[in-house]
């Protein structure tokens, strides 16, 4: 496994960037699925469709009936981000390889030290995204923890937080215009005991007084 430490998480908006899927067996299919509904617009070059059905209901994803032993490097270099994953294993690392000289995203599913980026499970609820990996190790465990989070941390409590800092952030940008002063203020707020009480209690209109209370000294 590559040095963890040069991996880098980000949310990337991949509407209409273009992905190319090669492989569309089971796991090529889930990709491209995937990456469509986040609306990238996405071709899948390969042999055969798994679930063609699936795939055409997308106007988003386009299906090219051919084999990627062949695929130039002008063709590649026509995408953003390419997943490869057909059942030969030796393919998939080559396109990969040519892929990342191109200076691509490139992911191959089965092995990690072959991509540049990997795929996290994730979940994006009322405004706060967590995303989980193993870095393949264990799916399994990454869905557990991520069912952990949801359901022992991701409470109403924490989106009013989310949202209540929000609306801090705006009234701060409207009326200090000094960044290090701005910042002073929201630790400030954010550890004010009265101003979470008042958002665990799901009292917005007082924690946005109590946080007026505090930039305004009154
Ligand atoms: C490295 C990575 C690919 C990458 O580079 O992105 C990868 C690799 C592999 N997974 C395998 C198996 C399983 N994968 C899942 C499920 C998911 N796997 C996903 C991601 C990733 N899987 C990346 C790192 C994720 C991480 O480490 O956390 C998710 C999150 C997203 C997605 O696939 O779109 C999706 C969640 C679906 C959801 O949303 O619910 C399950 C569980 C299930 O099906 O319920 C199992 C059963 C066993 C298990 O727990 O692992 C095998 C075959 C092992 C074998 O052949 O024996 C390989 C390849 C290998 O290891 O060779
Ligand atoms: N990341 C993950 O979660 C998982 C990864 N895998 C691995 O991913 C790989 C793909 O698995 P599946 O999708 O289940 O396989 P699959 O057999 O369902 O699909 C492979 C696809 O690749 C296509 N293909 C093969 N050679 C090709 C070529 N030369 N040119 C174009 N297309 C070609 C086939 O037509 C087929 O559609 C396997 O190596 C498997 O071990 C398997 C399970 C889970």
């Amino acid at each position: 496994m590559s040095n963890l430490s040069s991996y880098l998480p980000l949310f990337i908006n991949v509407e209409g960037l273009k992905v190319l899927v090669v492989g569309g067996g089971k796991v090529g299919t889930k990709r491209a699925l995937k990456f469509a509904e986040s609306k990238a617009i996405v071709y899948v070059v390969s042999l055969e469709f798994k679930d063609e059905n699936e795939l055409r209901l997308f106007d988003n994803i386009h299906l090219i009936k051919n084999d990627a032993r062949y695929l130039p490097e002008n063709f590649l270099s026509r995408f953003n981000i390419i997943v490869v994953a057909t059942n030969d294993k030796e393919l998939n690392e080559r396109i990969c390889e040519t892929c990342k000289k191109l200076g691509k995203l490139c992911n191959n599913p089965t092995n990690p030290d072959s991509s540049n980026f990997i795929v996290p499970i994730y979940g994006i609820e009322k405004g706060v995204g967590i995303a989980i990996t193993t870095f393949g190790k264990s799916s399994l465990t990454s869905k557990y923890l991520l069912d952990l989070i949801r359901s022992n941390i991701l409470k109403e409590n924490i989106f009013s937080l989310v949202d209540t800092m929000g609306k801090v952030k705006e009234i701060l940008k409207l009326n200090v215009t000094e960044p290090s002063i701005r910042f002073m203020f929201y630790s400030k707020i954010f550890y004010d005991d009265k101003f979470r009480y008042y958002v665990d209690r799901g009292e917005i209109d007082l924690a946005i007084q109590r946080a007026r209370e505090i930039i305004y000294g009154r």
